[in-house]
């Protein structure tokens, strides 16, 4: 090795050769630079394009996961590099480094990670790269579909693709319900990368005249096992039926599908499983903090207010299990004025209002959202504190996806699930078989604030807001009566008087379903006595039943949603008014029982005595105390017993004893003639609608009037009470008079017959007689007629007056058909 200059000492002069050496190197090097760059600007664009392209699918192959730490170590075009930089997305989460490689080598991929962990760009880079690579235009139509069960994540999709696909070329659109349908059927050929969810993309297949998806390169199923579910099963297979079989498929979701059926469905070839997180020791977020408190039904609005109240500057979102529960509790909320701002999302909201809540939420710094399940997927709003699920989640994996909600991407957060003693101990187990670790904090009595009065004053006030809770609690029995899992989801096992209470009602609402409910244990008593059997079951549905119930009503309320067109997503989704919902209802009740065979339930659920309500409000219930939650000053202790039971409070025995007295309620059931007998005991009077006519005389309209009845039946009839002998004796008198006037109607109405034949009889024999003086006539005029000038054509019609009236029908047939043809352009 040779000295260098400083090697030489400071006086020495470097050696003259080497640094021109030196120089020369550099020289040369720029000077082949600039060739090349002379070389490249003389090429064509597309040609510089091409040789990138072709140098990228080689490096493909090259692609070794355990390098790899940054989106720029994949052989990622310049455009979609840049667009990743400038959203900031720099570093690979795990899910993106193990899949991206695999999906850009045009493999089909299985993709499961923890919630926000990153899943959408694991299937955008790919996206983008995909049409690059084949240098697609916006002729070439459409070449990639992203399917998301929601709207509102598929909206959230697009904006990410629009943010990191920004320096491409491609289309993108976004194609969701509640929109104009023409206005996307004008654009949607031109569509490139397409964002929908399926009901609307079904919609479009069926009746966008022009459009189709032969060219596909790509299918990506976001919350793959949402998608690929009974909801929504007639609706993928249609799609799936207008794909082409050859192109590349990529399944996301954080709780992923596994069952071959499905995937035989998609026919996926040889697919890669990306399990990320599959050996870790729990499958959510491991910032994700997780408890639940047991409680009672009817103490769960008051729970809820009183953790609103402690938590008024954070941001949360409580998960409820039917659109009506959120429609009714979210006014309710807003009229009791916990001091935080409060929004509500859910499927039966105009399409406008869903994405001005969520882009509101999104804005909020503190603000609380109830929703129902169509938020619990995906959706990605930034900096959620808490996850409080107020109804118990259908199975573990919906309780994952709605708790994942917060804790997303290093971020840290809290989930609390409430839970009815009769839910707990199957709900808990499940999910400790899932890898949740959840654990039980007690509820601070001290700081519960009972809101029932106040609930009752309102609906006291509000008739409108009276039928809403009304809903909601029908609403509420029908979700925990279609649960599949019955051993979590009990309705039998619902304090149901207490629970209308709760909600401000003073009796609570008929539910005709139950009634079958009710009939069903002795049925099969004696069924499986016959098989002697001796178990009896507690009343349920059979899960394939309650999974067919289900499909059904999700499909139903798709096609409702769509205008009666086919199925849209379960999203649950209708753009209708109130009246029109309290129709839906009607008629949802009406369906479900129509296809249960279910009978009438005519009998109306009364409330208990107002002592019994006082203790069921004596029940304590336990707050959780939280000391480290700084925010939220002196409230902050509502929610925090997880560290330390620090009431001591022993909710079990309260459960135990609540559970005694509810069993001892039970009433016996009555028949149809003991409950009329107790009516009579009471001595009712019946209201009566009395009416005048113009001349005065009165008129009764309501009860009907029985014609046959005497008068002093009548008058017994005043004195008040209903007799059922009495009942008996004038029914049967009714009946007689009833029969009697139907003979004299008959025999009228024979008696017109004959008349009318006789009548008939009469015409023909005199138009028989006229018509033999005719004929007569005529012989003696035609002999006449021989001598005369002969045929007067005059008389004649004049065809030329004919033919221009045809002349001028067919000009307008075929004007008319001018017409037919420009209002179908695509047609011409
Ligand atoms: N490489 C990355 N660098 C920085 N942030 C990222 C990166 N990838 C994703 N994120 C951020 O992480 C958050 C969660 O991402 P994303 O919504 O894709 O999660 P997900 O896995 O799809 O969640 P879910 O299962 O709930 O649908 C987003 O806010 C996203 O911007």
């Amino acid at each position: 090795m040779g000295k260098t200059a400083d090697s030489l000492g400071p006086g020495a002069r470097p050696d003259p050769v080497r640094s021109f050496n030196r120089w020369k190197k550099k020289h040369s090097h720029r000077q082949n630079q600039k060739k090349q760059l002379r070389k490249q600007l003389k090429k064509p664009e597309w040609q510089v394009e091409r040789e990138n392209i072709s140098r990228l699918i080689q490096n493909y192959g090259k692609i070794n996961v355990n390098e790899i730490t940054r989106f720029s170590d994949f052989p990622l075009s310049k455009k979609t590099l840049k667009g990743l930089q400038e959203a900031q997305y720099r570093l690979l989460t795990e899910i993106q480094k193990q899949t991206i490689g695999l999906a850009l080598q045009g493999k089909d991929v299985l993709g499961a990670a923890k919630t926000g962990s990153g899943k959408t760009l694991a299937f955008l880079v790919p996206v983008l790269e995909a049409l690059y690579r084949l240098q697609w235009t916006s002729t070439d139509g459409l070449g990639v579909l992203i399917i998301s069960p929601t709207r509102e994540l598929a909206y959230q999709t697009f904006e990410v693709l629009r943010k990191v696909g920004k320096n491409h070329e491609f289309s993108a659109g976004l194609i969701i319900g509640g929109k104009d349908l023409k206005h996307e059927a004008e654009r949607i050929n031109n569509i490139n990368i397409l964002v929908c969810t399926p009901g609307r993309l079904l919609q479009h297949m069926d009746e966008t005249i022009c459009f189709h998806a032969t060219n596909l390169q790509m299918l990506v199923l976001d919350e793959a096992d949402r998608i690929l579910d009974m909801g929504f099963a007639d609706t993928m297979n249609a799609i799936i039926e207008n794909l082409p079989k050859k192109r590349q498929t990529l399944l996301f979701s954080a709780t992923q599908t596994k069952s071959v059926k499905d995937l035989a469905r998609l026919s996926l070839k040889n697919p890669e499983y990306v399990w990320v997180h599959e050996k870790a020791k729990y499958s959510t977020p491991a910032t994700l903090e997780q408890n639940y408190i047991v409680c009672e039904l009817h103490q769960k609005i008051s729970v809820l207010y009183s953790f609103l109240r402690s938590h008024l500057k954070k941001k949360s979102i409580v998960f409820f299990s039917s659109c009506k529960e959120v429609q009714y509790l979210y006014r309710v909320f807003c009229r009791l004025r916990p001091g935080i701002s409060i929004l509500a999302l859910h499927g039966r909201q105009q399409q406008m209002r869903r994405m001005e809540v969520y882009n509101e939420f999104v804005r909020k710094r503190a603000a609380v959202l109830f929703a129902t399940d169509i938020a619990a997927r995906g959706l990605d709003f930034p900096a959620v504190n808490w996850v409080l699920q107020f109804d118990c989640p259908e199975d573990a994996n919906t309780y994952i996806h709605r708790a994942g909600r917060t804790a997303r991407y290093k971020e840290g957060g809290e989930a609390l699930l409430i839970l009815l003693p009769s839910e707990e101990q199957r709900m808990i187990q499940q999910l400790l078989l899932k890898k949740v670790p959840v654990k039980e904090i007690k509820i601070n009595p001290e700081k519960l604030i009972d809101v029932q009065k106040k609930l009752e004053s309102f609906l006291a006030q509000d008739q409108d807001l009276k039928e809403r809770a009304q809903r909601c609690f029908v609403s509420y029995i029908r979700s925990v009566y279609l649960m599949k899992d019955k051993e979590v989801f009990d309705v039998s096992k619902l304090p149901i008087p207490e629970y209308a209470r709760s909600l401000g009602l003073a009796v609570a609402p008929r539910i005709r379903f139950l009634q079958k409910m009710e009939k069903q244990p002795t049925k099969e008593l004696v069924k499986s006595q016959a098989n002697e059997v001796t178990k009896p079951r507690a009343p349920s549905l059979t899960n394939d039943e309650v999974e067919e119930f289900r499909a059904y009503f999700s499909e139903k309320m798709s096609i409702l949603q769509k205008g009666g067109k086919r199925a849209e997503e379960t999203e649950y989704r209708l753009n209708n008014g109130i009246s029109d919902e309290e129709q839906e209802e009607e008629e949802e009740d009406e369906e479900m029982e129509e296809k249960l065979g279910k009978e009438r339930w005519s009998q109306t659920e009364s409330v208990t005595n107002t002592n019994e309500t006082q203790k069921v409000k004596e029940v304590p219930v336990q707050l959780l105390d939280r000391d480290d939650d700084e925010d939220d000053g002196a409230d902050a202790d509502f929610l925090t017993v997880k560290r330390r039971d620090v009431f001591g409070l022993d909710l079990e025995n309260k459960a135990v004893q609540k559970k005694e007295s509810s069993k001892s309620s039970v009433k016996k059931k009555l028949t149809k003639v003991a409950e009329a007998k107790k009516v009579m005991k009471r001595n009712f009077k019946v209201n009566k609608k009395i009416t005048f006519t113009d001349e005065g005389e009165l008129v009764q309209q309501w009860p009907q009037m029985q014609k046959s009845i005497s008068k002093d039946m009548e008058e017994e009839d005043d004195a008040g009470g209903i007799n059922l002998d009495k009942a008996k004796e004038r029914l049967q008198e009714e009946d007689r008079y009833d029969k009697e006037e139907y003979r004299k109607r008959i025999k009228a109405k024979h008696r017109e017959k004959r008349l009318k034949e006789r009548e008939a009889r009469r015409e023909t024999s005199k138009r028989q007689a006229k018509a033999r003086d005719e004929e007569e006539a005529f012989l003696d005029w035609s002999d006449d007629d021989d001598d005369d000038d002969g045929f007067d054509p005059s008389t004649l019609p004049d065809p030329d007056k004919y033919r221009s009236s045809d002349e001028s029908d067919s000009e307008d047939m075929e004007n008319k058909m001018r017409y037919d043809l420009a209002t179908y352009p695509y047609c011409a």
